[in-house]
């Protein structure tokens, strides 16, 4: 459901933002005023910064790419490749942060009528905090810890999300544009950590049988190459931007 954006409208002076709207009168201007928030989700390496980037050039949308180069770098620190290397040490370092890093770019002021962001806290929890705990990489106590930091503030942070576009790929595809891509990180990553993500994304966000999903999904198979990707999000515009059919 959209939200109004009553309040928000006058404290960010949006009016001012989209200077044809200060023709209209001020109910007007806030009932056309809805917010529309749009995760993508997908393995790593699915090509989620593409689609981004081809979006990017929308007008009236705000594209909100996710943080990975804090992640890469706080201080000169580099838990990302911390984590990889021995994560069972640093992997509540790195979720931690991953954590914060993602609420913060929930909770960050709208420029756009429409935006789109690049994963979700709830990916960073159900997806990647949840591999580790699983594979007994995260030990117990980390978990409870980052669990109940989670439970915090989702049930008290109003967190909106309307859409989940999923890009499905299967883990091979992954496996190869993550070879191309070449992240000094991502070195290490073997097939098998991409099927594992891949897994519980598909229970997630297709079988819908592991944790609850905070917005409807629209699938979109993703191992095509670029040009039937961009094909794919022109015939999906619609119903991706504005949540029409
Ligand atoms: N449809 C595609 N076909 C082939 N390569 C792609 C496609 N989409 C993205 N790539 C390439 O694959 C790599 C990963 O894409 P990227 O958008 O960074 O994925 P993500 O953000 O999901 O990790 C990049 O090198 C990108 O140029
Ligand atoms: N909660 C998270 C989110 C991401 N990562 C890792 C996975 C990748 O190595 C990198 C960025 O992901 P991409 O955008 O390329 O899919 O960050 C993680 O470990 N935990």
């Amino acid at each position: 459901m959209k939200r109004l954006l009553a309040f928000h409208v006058i404290s960010r002076h949006t009016l001012r933002l989209h200077p044809p709207w200060h023709r209209l009168g001020r109910t007007t201007c806030l009932l056309l005023y809805a917010e529309h928030w749009i995760c993508i989700e997908g393995n790593i390496a699915s090509g989620k910064t593409t689609c981004l980037e081809y979006f990017s050039k929308t007008s009236n949308l705000e594209v909100l790419t996710e943080p990975v180069s804090k992640w890469r770098n706080i201080q000169g620190h580099n838990p990302l490749a911390l984590m990889y290397q021995d994560p069972v040490r640093w992997g509540l370092t790195l979720q931690t942060y991953v954590q914060l890093t993602m609420l913060d770019r929930h909770l960050s002021t709208m420029s756009a009528p429409v935006r789109m962001m690049e994963r979700s806290i709830y990916s960073a929890k159900y997806i990647f905090v949840e591999n580790l705990y699983r594979s007994g990489k995260m030990p117990e106590v980390d978990f409870a810890v980052l669990s109940e930091w989670f439970d915090w503030i989702t049930s008290n942070i109003d967190i909106p999300v309307d859409l989940i576009v999923y890009l499905q790929t299967t883990p091979q595809t992954c496996y190869e544009r993550l070879t191309q891509r070449c992240r000094e990180e991502e070195k290490v990553i073997p097939l098998e950590y991409l099927e594992t993500i891949h897994q519980l994304y598909e229970d997630w966000l297709i079988n819908q049988m592991s944790f609850k999903v905070p917005a409807p999904v629209l699938v979109i198979p993703a191992n095509h190459d670029l040009q039937k990707m961009l094909h794919q999000y022109e015939e999906h515009r619609g119903k991706i931007l504005m949540g029409s059919k």
